[in-house]
């Protein structure tokens, strides 16, 4: 089939990859002609394992297309993918004004009929207007379909969430339309749920909310198991293994980040709120994740006394590993409540170091070639996420290289004992009371 699909950001180029990887012809738009000229060049803008050979070979083979013409894309695609962002307001609402441009623009290019599929994650409701605004722009007669086929891929494994999906969501009300999308998802294994558009575009916002509920608890329990001297990891071992609940989304950590989660539960809350069906218990998932963030600055504080001028090291600034991106990344966050305490820092990240230059408090952190490097004369190191390349550090040329011998692990990435034999003072997150000296 020929499928078009508008905005080649994360979901879009990696979605357009792996539909051209199981043989339909896929042009993917962007209105940023920078990023469009680096795909033609052959290079990815992003970091994904595995992505970067599947464009390669499908753009060789000629399944995979780029342009910047909004038209040229209406043209070629019988189905057409919308996938621009939808930013959080500054009171959590969503910015509809991404989609309502691309509606208007899909709209003034329609010659015959396509089906368009909002696959950004959207307010329940916004398939509706989509159809109102591209009716009203469209010329008279234009026949076409609105559908909601959300997400559900991660970040740092798209590749592989997309080729084999847990389930397939198409919200739409024509029998045309469900039967083309039946059709673009034929190659794929895996369960298809057929909805209304309302659910459809609900699915998407409770599994997410779904899962930051599922990390915000654990977290909550991480601090029950400090004061308690229980160990987390143990902990959500045990109730993982409950079948009904399972051990996935159970890590404690830092909270929650990433352009998704925080943007998608805010917006979870405002979407309920607007309908007069406040959802208070999202209100206690974003408490609980700012305040896991909180406590463990407050450790660190309290480990450091002062941290004006002191030399701290952070491993990791992507939002999660195998990714490079650094939107709304807690790591980031860390970094920037350090360099405002006065503290020297320097960071290290396998894939994230170039996309960190781009933020304000680059200016204002010292970048290391690799995690020991960062660490050198360090009187603290703070892991913020858990790239596999950190748990393999040599532990004694850590413990020889850093001034004081003090680990923040947010991510329960290194095992406390093998830390502490080395002379380490070591504090996780919910790992019981393992002590760390204060001053
Ligand atoms: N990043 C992720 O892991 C996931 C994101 N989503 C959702 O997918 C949507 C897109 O997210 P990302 O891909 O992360 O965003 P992104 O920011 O990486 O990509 C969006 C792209 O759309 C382009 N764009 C904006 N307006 C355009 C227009 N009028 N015409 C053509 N291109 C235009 C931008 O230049 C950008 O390249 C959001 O709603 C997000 O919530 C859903 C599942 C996973
Ligand atoms: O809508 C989206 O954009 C996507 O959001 C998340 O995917 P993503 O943000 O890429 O990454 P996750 O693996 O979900 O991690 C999100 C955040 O939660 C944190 N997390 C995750 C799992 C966990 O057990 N504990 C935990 O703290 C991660 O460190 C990260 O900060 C969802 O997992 C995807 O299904 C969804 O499609």
């Amino acid at each position: 089939m020929k499928l078009t699909i508008i905005g080649s950001g994360y979901v879009g180029l990696t979605t357009g990859a792996c539909l051209a990887e199981v043989g339909h012809h896929v042009m993917c738009v962007d209105n940023d002609a920078r990023k469009i000229e680096t795909l033609l060049a052959g290079k990815i803008p992003i970091y994904e394992p595995g992505l970067e050979n599947m464009v390669r070979k499908n753009v060789v083979s000629k399944r995979l297309q780029f342009t910047t013409s909004t038209e040229e894309g209406v043209n070629f695609g019988e189905v057409i993918f919308i996938a621009v962002p939808t930013p959080p307001q500054p009171d959590g609402s969503v910015d509809l004004s991404f989609i309502e441009k691309v509606a208007r623009e899909i709209a003034v290019c329609l010659d015959s009929y396509r089906v368009i599929v909002d696959k950004s994650t959207v307010p329940v409701k916004t398939g509706e207007r989509v159809a109102h605004t591209i009716r009203r722009y469209a010329k008279a007669g234009v026949e076409f379909d609105v559908v909601s086929n959300p997400e559900f891929l991660r970040e740092g494994s798209a590749v592989d969430d997309l080729m084999n999906p847990d389930r397939i969501v198409i919200g739409g009300n024509s029998d045309r339309a469900l039967a083309l999308m039946q059709k673009v998802y034929e190659p794929f294994v895996a369960p298809v749920l057929v909805t209304d558009i309302n659910s459809a575009e609900l699915i998407k916002h409770a599994a997410n909310s779904f899962l930051a509920l599922k990390i915000s608890y654990i977290n909550a329990v991480s601090e029950i198991c400090e004061v308690s001297g229980a160990d987390v990891e143990k902990v959500a071992e045990g109730i993982g293994m409950d079948k009904r609940i399972g051990r996935s989304f159970l890590n404690a950590g830092l909270g929650y980040g990433g352009s998704c989660f925080p943007k998608d539960i805010a917006a979870f809350i405002a979407i309920a709120e607007q309908l007069g069906t406040p959802f208070t218990l999202l209100k206690e998932v974003q408490n609980i994740n700012t305040h896991q963030f909180t406590r463990f600055l407050d450790a660190v504080r309290e480990a450091l006394w002062v941290l004006k001028e002191k030399k701290i090291a952070v491993w990791g600034l992507s939002f999660k590993p195998n990714t490079d991106d650094v939107r709304s990344s807690v790591a980031v966050n860390i970094v920037e409540a350090l360099v405002a305490e006065g503290a020297d820092v320097t960071a290290y990240d396998p894939k994230a170091m170039e996309k960190f230059k781009d933020l304000p408090v680059s200016a204002k952190v010292k970048l290391a070639e690799s995690p020991l490097e960062a660490a050198r004369g360090a009187e603290a190191l703070i892991i913020a996420t858990e790239w596999a390349d950190f748990a393999s550090v040599d532990l004694a040329e850590l413990r020889n290289i850093m001034r004081a011998p003090l680990i923040f692990d947010g991510r329960n990435l290194l095992d406390p004992t093998a830390a502490q034999a080395y002379g380490f003072q070591y504090r996780g997150i919910g790992r019981g009371t393992l002590p760390v000296a204060q001053g």
